[in-house]
């Protein structure tokens, strides 16, 4: 089954040609990240994928629904989004487990009270993530990494079929981020594991759970494919117009320009 599929999509808002010419597939079985630097078009790529902005032109599907179709509150129920962009949408007075629930029915909010024993599964999904403490704190009173476990929990709930995680690790810290990667190869080894989608600016956190990599420069797809294949000096320099060297460590990949070493001797001469 083909997950998410580009056809020749492009996005125009007023004189900015914002994606140009994507074309992009998703299989089962993939797990991708995109890799992009400041304004290379990532979130409005997640924001096509979620039908938050719409085409302007070419074809997409997700989860075999075509947009277009009618079908996109349908598709929404199954994708589910760690990401600045849904952490803006919250009240500051909601509680923990409410904002978790907010997960079940896609929205910011809880239209009606929900009862103790249902709000249990949102408590037990917390403390299922190590976020257990975090029952019955009000949001706007966490930390940015403590906000990012609930948006984590809250997107786990319904038990999506595709998992897009936008700059996630945004406020973590070290040991925060590390933990993420760990909850991440859980779900990715769950029975019915979702497609996960990982947007980053940072190389070092694709982590080996993710098979293929995207990488996007002013709107453009440059490269798109086996992660393995595309994590090399020679196509990450050509990606990034800059010398770029990698260093591998244990399982993450630091890239270095080259010309940050010659910037930083001119500078304490
Ligand atoms: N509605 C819009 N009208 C005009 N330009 C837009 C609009 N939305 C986005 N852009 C521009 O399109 C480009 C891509 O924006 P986008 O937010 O998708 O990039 P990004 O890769 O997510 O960036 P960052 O990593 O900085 O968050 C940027 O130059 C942005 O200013």
């Amino acid at each position: 089954m083909t997950i998410i599929n580009f056809k020749n999509v492009n996005l125009v808002r007023g004189k900015k040609h914002i994606l140009r010419n994507i074309n992009w597939q998703v299989n089962q079985g993939e797990n991708w990240s995109i890799l992009g630097l400041n304004g290379s078009g990532k979130s409005s790529l997640l924001k096509l994928i979620l039908a938050e902005e719409w085409k302007t032109s070419g074809d997409i599907s997700v989860l075999d629904i075509k947009f277009g179709s009618g079908e996109i509150p349908r598709l929404r129920k199954r994708v589910s989004v760690v990401g600045s962009f849904i952490a803006e949408r919250f009240s500051s007075t909601i509680k923990a487990e409410n904002l978790v629930y907010t997960g079940k029915f896609n929205s910011s909010m809880l239209y009606k009270p929900y009862t103790n024993q249902e709000l249990d599964e949102a408590r037990d999904l917390l403390k299922s993530i190590g976020a257990g403490h975090l029952i019955g704190r009000t949001y706007g009173t966490l930390s940015q990494g403590e906000k990012q476990l609930l948006l984590i929990a809250r997107s786990l709930i319904l038990n999506p079929e595709i998992l897009i995680l936008d700059e996630a690790t945004n406020g973590l810290d070290l040991f925060a981020k590390e933990k993420l990667q760990v909850q991440l190869h859980q779900i990715k080894n769950l029975d019915k594991s979702p497609t996960m989608i990982y947007i980053t600016h940072h190389p070092d956190e694709i982590s080996e759970d993710f098979t293929h990599l995207l990488l996007l420069r002013d709107g453009q797809v440059i490269q798109a494919g086996v992660k393995k294949d595309l994590l090399n000096e020679k196509i990450l320099s050509d990606f990034y117009q800059e010398n770029i060297e990698i260093h591998q460590i244990r399982h993450k990949y630091f890239v270095i320009p080259k010309t940050m070493d010659c910037n930083f001797k001119m500078n304490n001469k």
